[in-house]
């Protein structure tokens, strides 16, 4: 049998050949969940203008400096300002103006008084409270100043900071589109979920849960109904799909069966790898490029759990790094594992896992087509090819299934 690629010579020979997208400019709500492909300084400051915190009245506090309950100072009301009505710009000592959260304070106004230390009046108003020079006023640029870096490249840009952009008037940010994903599984015995099936015939989890896992990282999934073990019918099917394709995602037909149609039509083109890597479940793959775009592919094995472990090792890094979201590859964590385990040398083991405050416990067992242990799961313990055996307590890494770093 022919030599085993380890995992890491396996991921870097991927990465290797995924370029990011290119970055443009995209409207502001597309971007949420983009990452930032430049360092945004404010345009503006925040709050732009000095403005009142409070609806009441805006005054020289000099002149409300002895203001109380027994000693009330009355002012004249000489004008009223909203928000966004901004007509009067200065006001004179000696009076007051009414004036709502948010509107720009005029030349003159040192403090705001709230309507609460008031008669609420129109013509003239009663203040009972003395405000403290500057009190109830936002000044401008005490949040954000001009020049701020408000975003900085390689930010995932989430609800706040779309937020925060919009604030100081970004319409759109430079950043990497969502990939493309086609996904498509192979095998004359699969069926849609919903129809019937027959004894001979199994449900096609892979699609669906390849292309949830695109949806996770971020990218765009085209999920494309099954196809049959046929390569003109999968060439043809592969070819309809590069269009809409930065990547290309198969399930089965890639290891030593008589129908492994992916191999089959693919290995003729010379331009895809098929080979075993050093991991389990995992071990068939390929990966290369196809079509006159030369589309990146990867063909992962048909047990499902064997294409779910596959997807996370190989095609989870390379949407990342298309989309120019670091870091590429999950960073595992150290935990105890609560089990004994043994692992066949040579190998890196994928152990699906639950995982909770830094022990994790083996979850099923050791079958690629165990689905069920799959989705009981959070986590894989991953163990190192030259490890053969961990005792109960032993100190494991662990892959987080759902993290989103
Ligand atoms: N003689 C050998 N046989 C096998 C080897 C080997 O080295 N020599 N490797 C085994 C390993 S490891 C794996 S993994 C599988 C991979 O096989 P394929 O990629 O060719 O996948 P298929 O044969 O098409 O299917 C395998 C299995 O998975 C089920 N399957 C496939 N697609 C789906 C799907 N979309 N949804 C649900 N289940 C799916 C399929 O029905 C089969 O049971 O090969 C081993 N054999
Ligand atoms: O990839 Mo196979 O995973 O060992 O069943």
């Amino acid at each position: 049998m022919s030599e085993l690629v380890s995992v890491s010579d396996h991921l870097a020979r991927i990465l290797d050949a995924i370029e990011p997208l290119p970055v443009y400019e995209q409207a502001l709500i597309e971007t949420l969940g983009l990452t930032a492909a430049e360092d945004v300084a404010a345009p503006m400051p925040l709050p732009a203008f000095d403005n009142s915190a409070m609806d009441g009245y805006a005054v020289d506090a000099q002149d409300v400096a002895t203001a109380s309950e027994d000693q009330p100072i009355h002012l004249p009301v000489v004008g009223e300002i909203g928000a966004g009505q901004a007509r009067l710009l200065a006001m004179s000592p000696g009076t007051a103006v009414k004036i709502m959260t948010g509107a720009p304070v005029p030349q003159g106004c040192t403090a705001v008084v709230p309507y609460e230390w008031t008669d609420r009046g129109v013509a003239q108003v009663r203040i009972t409270q003395a405000p403290k020079p500057g009190q109830h006023i936002r000044r401008a640029g005490e949040d954000v100043q001009t020049g701020d870096l408000v975003v900085s490249e390689g930010t995932v840009i989430g609800p706040r900071h779309l937020g925060l952009l919009a604030a100081v008037g970004k319409a759109g940010v430079m950043s990497r589109p969502r990939p493309r994903v086609v996904v498509m599984s192979t095998g004359s015995e699969l069926r849609d979920p919903g129809v019937a099936l027959g004894h001979d015939s199994v449900y096609d989890a892979n699609s669906f849960m390849l292309a949830a896992a695109v949806k996770a990282a971020g990218g765009i999934a085209y999920r494309v109904a099954s196809v049959p073990d046929d390569a003109h019918s999968f060439v043809e099917a592969l070819g309809d799909q590069l269009v809409r394709a930065d990547i290309v995602v198969t399930s089965g037909g890639v290891s030593a069966g008589d129908y492994d149609v992916v191999k089959e039509a693919l290995s003729k083109l010379g331009t895809v790898w098929f080979g075993g890597v050093a991991m389990q479940p995992g071990k068939p793959q390929g990966f290369g490029v196809v079509g006159d775009d030369e589309t990146p592919i990867f063909t992962l094995p048909g047990n499902p759990v064997s294409a779910y472990v596959s997807f996370m090792t190989f095609v989870l890094p390379a949407i990342r790094k298309l989309a120019g979201r670091r870091p590429f590859i999950r960073p595992a964590r150290t935990a105890r594992i609560t089990h004994g385990l043994t692992s066949i040398e040579g190998k890196t083991q994928f152990v699906r896992a639950s995982y909770d405050a830094s022990v994790a416990t083996p979850v099923g067992g050791h079958g690629s087509h165990l689905i069920g242990d799959l989705a009981e799961s959070n986590a894989f313990i991953v163990l190192p090819r030259e490890v053969t055996r961990v005792a109960p307590g032993d100190s494991v890494h662990v892959v987080l299934l759902d993290e989103d770093v």
